[in-house]
């Protein structure tokens, strides 16, 4: 057991380093994973809590404290907790509805305010844990909760520790942590603490001294993980549609100046300038059609003039720069209308706020964000979303989930690609049939070979090669 270069690994488990699916084939969002690690005061519930986030070594995890929810005190219990008269250690302290429609709200994928709480780098995680002295205590709470920790460690070692704690970093003296241990803390543990540890899953004697025991936990939320959201591409590979497409979806004409353009690009020996050339210009009429299919405006009515008021449009105000990369995309969707998005290396100190951008690695088994950065008012833009080649449709699905979980509006996403599977674009307009899907070329593959057929692989490796490579 131990850490490796791609994520953590617990015997044949692995977590991947970048977040995986946090919802299933229908596009809807599953419910995080929730931990609850209860115990008394100071045996190491922080501690084991951050034992465990290093181990997941992943950010989509968030840590939530029952600190945070400590009812706010009148100016008389001020005064009664400087003089040591204040019980901290009553559940009657808490405010425990709030504690529970926050972590409802969490568990559903609510945006929720509290303050010391971070959601890193995206407004969802796929887990959460709560620690705290009554984070077992509450009915309603541990039926949130798929796996309860309770930390047992000694009274001797959790007084010397408190004692060394509230000395150091809160700013008491021996003689007040040894009265406030003796009225309250104590009690406090043997009446309401300590029973709630019969509600736990797993019992860690001496806390995150405990390796072995963290290596269990560890095994068994890998498992769960595992078993929850890491089988989205097979899932989504066992799918049948019918042959038809999709309403939302619209395919470029095919007319003469289209089908020489991918015929040039499905040949192998095509020159590195052909290729660029072509690519450029199917992905302008790409561009071209999705805005037009977004302003509701008939093709034939597709003018110079209307393409380039549109590009100005575009260009202004409601356009949020978003890169689905699938590593492929970088030059490719360069045109007037689209302002390079992304040329930039998409490593996370290369973008600003204003250049939206996302890395999804879909070269392995299951498809996986790496990095996310959108603009703070991303909810009131149309949000186009670009993949030069859609197989599985996963990595679109992704995408495109990541913009609604920011609360842009379904309807006001434009999904472009130059070459998709029928089966992908099926995925992707099923979970989300507002979205208004935009494609050159659909390859009608046969099952179940639709992995990485050679047409799109042949496309995806040149786009990869000869556009992003120097
Ligand atoms: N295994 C350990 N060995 C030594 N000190 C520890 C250990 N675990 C925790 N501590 C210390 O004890 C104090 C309380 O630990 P913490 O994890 O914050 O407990 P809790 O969250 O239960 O109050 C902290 O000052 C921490 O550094
Ligand atoms: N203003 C406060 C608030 C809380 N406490 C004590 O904190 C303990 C809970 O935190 P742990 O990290 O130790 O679990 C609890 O026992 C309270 O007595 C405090 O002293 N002052």
């Amino acid at each position: 057991m131990g850490d490796s270069g791609g994520g953590i690994t617990d015997g044949d488990h692995k977590l991947p380093r970048g977040r995986f699916p946090w919802f299933s084939v229908d596009g809807k969002t599953h419910k995080p994973y929730m931990i609850g690690i209860g115990g008394g005061s100071a045996s190491g519930k922080t501690s084991v809590a951050n034992h465990i986030i290093k181990k997941l070594g992943v950010p989509w995890v968030v840590l939530l404290q029952m600190d945070s929810f400590y009812k706010s005190l009148s100016k008389a219990e001020i005064e009664q907790a400087y003089a040591n008269n204040y019980n901290f250690d009553h559940p009657n302290s808490f405010d425990f509805d709030v504690l529970f429609e926050t972590l409802k709200n969490l568990k559903s994928g609510v945006k929720v305010d509290v303050p010391i709480y971070d959601f890193g780098t995206h407004s969802r995680a796929n887990i959460i844990i709560f620690e705290g002295i009554f984070a077992l205590y509450d009915p309603k709470v541990r039926d949130l909760m798929d796996l309860m920790l309770f930390v047992d460690t000694d009274s001797d070692v959790r007084l010397a520790r408190r004692l060394k704690r509230d000395i150091a970093e809160r700013g008491r003296d021996i003689h007040g942590v040894l009265q406030q241990y003796k009225k309250y803390v104590k009690p406090a543990f043997d009446d309401y603490i300590l029973p709630t540890m019969k509600h736990a899953d797993v019992i860690v004697p001496r806390g995150s001294d405990n390796v072995a025991a963290i290596n269990v936990i560890m095994q068994h939320i890998t498992r769960e993980l595992d078993a929850r959201d890491l089988s989205l591409r097979s899932q989504l590979l066992q799918l049948r549609y019918p042959a038809q497409k999709p309403d939302s979806v619209v395919v470029l004409e095919s007319n003469p100046e289209v089908h020489a353009m991918l015929q040039t690009l499905e040949e192998k020996g095509v020159s590195r300038e052909d290729f660029e050339f072509m690519v450029d210009r199917l992905s302008r009429l790409v561009v071209e059609r999705g805005l037009l299919e977004f302003e509701k405006v008939n093709p034939s009515m597709m003018e110079t003039t209307n393409v380039l008021k549109l590009h100005e449009k575009i260009k202004g105000t409601n356009y949020a720069p978003w890169l689905d990369a699938s590593h492929q995309q970088t030059p490719t969707w360069n045109c007037h209308a689209c302002q390079p998005i992304n040329s930039r290396s998409p490593s996370p100190s290369g973008h600003s706020d204003e250049t939206a951008a996302t890395q999804l690695v879909n070269d392995v088994a299951e498809i996986e964000l790496h990095h996310c950065r959108l603009p703070r008012d991303i909810r009131d833009r149309v949000v186009i979303i670009t993949d030069v080649t859609t197989s599985t449709g996963a990595a679109a699905m992704m995408a495109v989930r990541i913009v609604l979980d920011h609360g842009v509006e379904e309807k006001n996403i434009i999904f472009l690609s130059l070459v998709a599977t029928s089966h992908g674009l099926h995925v992707l307009a099923n979970a989300f049939p507002e979205v208004k899907i935009v494609v050159a070329h659909v390859v009608s593959e046969i099952y179940p070979g639709i992995r990485q057929i050679e047409e799109i692989r042949h496309f995806g490796d040149r786009s990869f090669t000869d556009l992003i490579s120097p």
